[in-house]
């Protein structure tokens, strides 16, 4: 396994729904490697081998201890960390990145062991913030303030992410964000998942740390990494899910950003110095610098063991993933002159941005003044019929004053009324 990048893949036990349908276990596990077998066990297909293939017993924190702990215990030494479920619709990504409430998923693990580490580094301070984001038909929504926009912007350091970030001290704090998001999360019902996730979620843990130093009033260091939870919604086949309407462009949706997301993967693992297509969708574009950027990332790869096509589509993707490269640095120190260096640059931007607005509203304003002239010419037209029959020298005087440059108009057509 990289060091940097890990792929991994496990395999759900069969469900209700899949035993009612009278489904069976396509695949058998033998040392990382995945066999597609018949109904009687007999190997019929193809097999794919990787350095580490969970089977139907291995509980999520086995896959916590062997591909996540080391990523947050790193995010608290400065470097970023990434992890994704990968796979199609109903294989257990959720289940997996959040658990439920007997078993708990790889961020309930994330979260306690983040502040356990924290806790056991006593000479650093830290401050931890969280955000938690959806990808819902290429729209951002922010999962802990609905009424927000969410904003992505380039700074000097990577994509960044301008949404709601809570300050939270205690690993309970966090994991009520958790739920609170996960109640605003777009879920619906399909033939596949009774609550299918139509959405990509991005949960941030934000790290900040600087050296302690009792009773100093200036701090020249801090240390800022990034922990994303990346639960993907899941590849889906409208004749399988029953999907129609809504749900059918949720799943073009889905679909659309995902064979994005495989296209910068395959892009990442041919050449490095090829152009690589992160704008084409608001996932990429997010999380840009955990793909061959300055991320450890962990690909968990779920996958149903009654399917034989969207697992073998998973499996090549997760073949193709292993090649990516990241270059984590540790040097994701901030002194306070990197720091101020940021800052001018996003303050910079704002410029831009106010510049811009500005623009906007002088070219409304423009066309109100348009708006009014055309007002008065209709109104014009409306005096023009109504008194025909009026002295005709009020009426000429009434034209002449119309005639007059555009700023006099709205006052020519109070006198016209007063007249
Ligand atoms: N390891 C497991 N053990 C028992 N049940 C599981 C396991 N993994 C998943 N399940 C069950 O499988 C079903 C589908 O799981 P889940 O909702 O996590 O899939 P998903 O991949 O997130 O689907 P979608 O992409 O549609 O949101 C759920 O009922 C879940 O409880």
């Amino acid at each position: 396994m990289s060091d940097n990048i890990k792929v991994v893949v496990k395999v759900r036990p069969l469900i209700k729904r899949e035993i009612d349908q009278k489904l069976f276990y396509q695949w058998r596990i033998n040392n990382n490697t995945l066999y597609q077998i018949d109904r009687r066990g007999k190997d019929v297909g193809p097999s794919f081998t990787f350095d580490k293939v969970y089977d139907t017993t291995t509980k999520t924190e086995d896959v916590y201890n062997d591909v996540v702990k080391n990523i947050v215990e790193a995010a608290t030494r400065g470097f970023n960390g990434t992890i994704f479920a990968y796979g199609q619709t109903s294989s257990g990504k959720t289940y997996t990145m959040r658990g439920t409430n007997k078993v708990p998923g790889i961020i309930p693990l994330a979260v306690l062991n983040l502040f356990d580490t924290i806790k056991n580094i006593p000479d650093r301070d830290f401050v931890v913030r969280v955000s938690y984001i959806e990808i819902y038909n290429e729209s951002l929504i922010d999962l802990l303030n609905l009424r927000n926009t969410v904003r992505i912007k380039k700074t000097h350091s990577g994509v960044k992410l301008f949404t709601t970030e809570k300050v939270t001290v205690t690993p309970e704090e966090v994991l009520e964000l958790m739920k609170k998001g996960n109640v605003n999360r777009h879920t619906g019902s399909t033939h596949m998942n009774k609550k299918s996730s139509r959405s990509h979620s991005i949960f941030q843990i934000t790290i900040e740390s600087r050296v302690h130093i009792e009773g100093a009033e200036e701090v020249d260091v801090v240390n800022v990494s990034l922990l994303n939870f990346v639960d993907l919604a899941g590849l889906e086949r409208s004749g399988e899910t029953g999907a129609t309407g809504l749900q059918f462009k949720e799943g073009t949706h889905i679909n659309k950003s995902l064979s994005v997301l495989g296209l910068v993967f395959k892009q990442l693992s041919e050449d490095q110095n090829k152009h690589v297509n992160y704008r084409d969708s608001k996932l990429t574009r997010i999380l840009q610098n955990s793909l061959g950027g300055n991320s450890k990332t962990s690909i968990i790869c779920a996958v149903t063991p009654a399917a034989v096509k969207e697992t073998i589509s998973t499996l090549q993707f997760a073949n193709r993933a292993k090649t990516i490269k990241n270059t984590p640095a540790e040097n994701l120190v901030a002194t306070s002159s990197t720091m101020i260096q940021s800052l001018t640059q996003e303050v910079s931007s704002l410029k831009t941005e106010l510049e811009i607005k500005k623009r906007l509203e002088l070219n409304l304003h423009k066309d109100n003044c348009n708006l009014q002239e055309k007002l008065a010419n209709l109104q014009r037209l409306i005096l023009d019929s109504f008194d025909q029959n009026r002295n005709p020298d009020m009426i000429s005087n009434a034209r002449r004053k119309l005639h007059q440059p555009r700023r006099a108009t709205i006052s020519t057509l109070h006198t016209i009324q007063e007249e």
